[in-house]
């Protein structure tokens, strides 16, 4: 039983879904591919499709010996695992950082920087980095006393939740694509994964920031402008900051796909909100559907958390994100412009 050619079945209903696809997925190596088209295409199956297609393109079946069909199934089996009901924390979001985190790698400050290794280990922690999210946040299963928050000592619960879900996926039958792997790189890549998934909990964000800010102020080019990067501490920070940003990229992508995640994330957080009103909690600051200003909350969020961070990237691999920094300085302008009342754009 051969595999389907992206991985996965497509809809009978789509006459030519499949050359769609194909088309969609030309665009893979460019940060506007359509991942809400590539989720219609596939039957809501994304992340399969597009991991499927970036680790055949990286030939990394290949050099690590993964069955394409153990691939597969395990991918399919963590797709599974994310909750089509939760509208912004589900199996797109995750295909969409998997794609966004190839793409930083692309970037030609890293060519040939990290080993396969080290990518194989970066697109998986995207993968997996949220599967099992319940689309509430950390603060509210602390707050709840959580089997989650307990089991975890309230300490970055959603993140080693999927961690934990995703190493124990690898053990079901024919599930486990590292079997080919030595125990030590195994061992190498579980390290790398961890890292850098604890490393996308928002509390961490302020100190890595700042150890990114350090690495720039400080940053070792070789001749040829590649990064120089000799040692693992220098190594894994930059991967946990290459899937950070991955994470916080949506206000960085085209206006249109900007404005759906925006649509999804504010979705999810009205139902946590709604959630703690019912349950006679204190609303969180965001969630509350009455109060809440999506356009002015955007652009504070652009302010201080995504443009501080994506400008020190866009520091580490100069030139190689300013596209990125300017669909983010678009998007600024756009909901600053939404805003009711807000003072006109300054006349050239
Ligand atoms: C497109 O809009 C957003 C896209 C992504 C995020 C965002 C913040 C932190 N992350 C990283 C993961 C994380 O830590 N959390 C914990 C909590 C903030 O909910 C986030 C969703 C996930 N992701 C926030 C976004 O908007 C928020 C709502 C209005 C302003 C801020
Ligand atoms: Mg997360
Ligand atoms: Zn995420």
């Amino acid at each position: 039983d051969s595999l389907p050619r992206f991985g996965v079945p497509l809809p009978q209903d789509l006459p030519n879904a499949e050359e769609e696809l194909e088309r969609e997925l030309d665009n893979i190596d460019k940060w506007g591919m359509d991942i809400f088209r590539i989720d219609m295409l596939t039957s809501h199956r994304p992340l399969t499709c597009v991991s499927y297609t970036l680790f055949e393109e990286r030939n990394l079946l290949k050099s690590f010996n993964i069955p394409p069909k153990t691939f597969v199934t395990y991918m399919l089996n963590i797709e599974e695992h994310y909750n089509k009901e939760v509208k912004y924390h589900n199996q797109v979001h995750a295909a969409d950082v998997t794609h966004s985190t190839h793409f930083l790698l692309c970037a030609p400050a890293l060519e040939s920087v990290f080993t396969d290794l080290e990518i194989l280990a970066a697109l998986f922690a995207a993968c997996i980095h949220d599967v099992r999210h319940p689309g509430l946040n950390n603060q509210f299963l602390v707050n709840t006393n959580s089997e989650l928050a307990i089991m975890y000592n309230d300490e970055s619960v959603l993140e080693n939740h999927s961690l934990a879900v995703a190493f124990k996926l690898l053990q079901m039958d024919n599930c486990n694509m590292l079997e080919a792997l030595n125990k030590k790189a195994v061992a190498a890549v579980q390290k790398m994964v961890i890292d850098m998934v604890l490393a996308t909990d928002m509390v961490k964000h302020m100190s890595l920031l700042a150890e990114l800010k350090t690495m720039v102020e400080t940053k070792k080019v070789a001749g040829s402008g590649v990064l120089l990067l000799d040692n693992y501490s220098d190594r894994i920070q930059v991967l946990k900051n290459l899937l950070h940003c991955a994470d916080l990229a949506n206000p960085a992508k085209p206006p249109d796909f900007c404005q759906q995640w925006t649509q999804r994330v504010m979705g999810e957080f009205f139902t946590q909100g709604d959630l703690e009103k019912e349950k006679k909690m204190e609303v969180s600051p965001m969630m509350d559907r009455n109060t809440v200003v999506v356009e002015k909350s955007q652009v504070g969020f652009i302010d201080y958390i995504i443009h501080p961070l994506w400008e020190t990237w866009a520091d580490l691999v100069y030139p190689d994100a300013q596209d990125i920094l300017m669909y983010l300085e678009q998007n600024r302008e756009y909901y600053q412009g939404q805003i009711r009342d807000s003072p006109p754009p300054e006349t050239a």
